[in-house]
């Protein structure tokens, strides 16, 4: 193999994808006059949800899903820094794990704002300083636990996707997007483990967290899990499919991409355990 040939191959390639990428920012900027027309939000996560389920249905390799999504998120960057731009809050100045993630999933031209805690983050949404809060779900745990924040789902403003940063080996620390307005996701919550498990974990999880506002329903089996989320996911209050058990979200990838508008899985009992932190013990940055 000659590699003088295979680089000017390559040459040939670079220049259609960044006459293609022209034509999108191009595209993206004719959508901007319009929002700004009709006075749209320039972030519309619902869109970029299916966006995401979409890549990855056209994506037949070798290309890495992962390589996929970084390089979407600067063009998607650029796109909506080009339409005005998105200011994008995160809270956690102890410690930049929010931060990080807010820069992974809105890219490089987005702007960031620290938030006090999370009752400034969904309040700054709620008033439209940011269009979009990345929060730790540990965190919105604790705050819910110490009764300092309502639940986010219903308030006006919505948990959109869930981001996982891995952390060492096997650890990965779980993040919320959180924007305004009513996710398609809807109110419900599927447990997906042992039946004795869920029964308890959906108590529990009832009287700590969701009260009247989230439905759960528990499966244990695939094919019921199936048929409830082909049931539910088009219907109007289904914005909100949660998954909790280590199979569900390989399960689901497999079968339903690109058709459950968001999901997240999260261990229960990770959730449980998240430490009760009282008034004054937080870490000081
Ligand atoms: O579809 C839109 O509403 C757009 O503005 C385009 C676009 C994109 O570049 O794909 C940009 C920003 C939005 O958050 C969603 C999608």
């Amino acid at each position: 193999m000659d590699l003088n040939d295979v680089r000017e191959e390559i040459d040939r390639v670079d220049r259609l994808l960044v006459r293609l990428l022209n034509r999108r920012v191009q595209l993206a900027d004719k959508i901007g006059r319009v929002k700004r027309e009709e006075k749209v939000n320039i972030f519309d996560p619902s869109r970029e949800g299916s966006l995401w389920g979409k890549l990855d249905s056209y994506n037949r390799g070798p290309l890495s899903g992962t390589a996929l999504c970084a390089i979407y998120r600067e063009i998607l960057s650029e796109c909506r820094a080009r339409q005005g731009g998105v200011t994008v809050g995160w809270v956690g100045s102890h410690d930049r794990g929010s931060w990080i993630a807010a820069v992974l999933r809105f890219g490089v031209r987005a702007m960031f704002g620290p938030a006090e805690d999370l009752v400034s983050l969904l309040e700054g949404i709620l008033q439209g300083r940011w269009a979009a809060g990345v929060v730790k779900v540990n965190q919105v745990v604790r705050a819910l636990r110490r009764r300092l924040s309502p639940w986010p789902l219903g308030q006006g403003v919505s948990v959109y996707e869930e981001l996982r940063l891995p952390m060492g080996k096997k650890k990965a620390e779980c993040f919320w997007v959180l924007s305004g307005g009513q996710s398609r996701c809807g109110r419900r919550l599927l447990l997906w483990c042992k039946e004795k498990e869920g029964k308890e974990l959906l108590g529990e999880l009832n009287r700590l967290f969701f009260e009247e506002n989230v439905r759960c329903l528990w499966k244990q089996k695939m094919e019921l899990a199936r048929a409830w989320l082909y049931e539910t996911e088009f219907s109007e209050d289904v914005d909100f499919v949660w998954g909790v058990g280590k199979d569900l979200s390989g399960f689901l990838t497999k079968v339903e991409r690109g058709s459950v508008h968001w999901l997240g899985t999260y261990s229960c009992y990770e959730l449980l355990s998240a430490p009760v932190v009282e008034e004054n013990t937080e870490p000081t940055p």
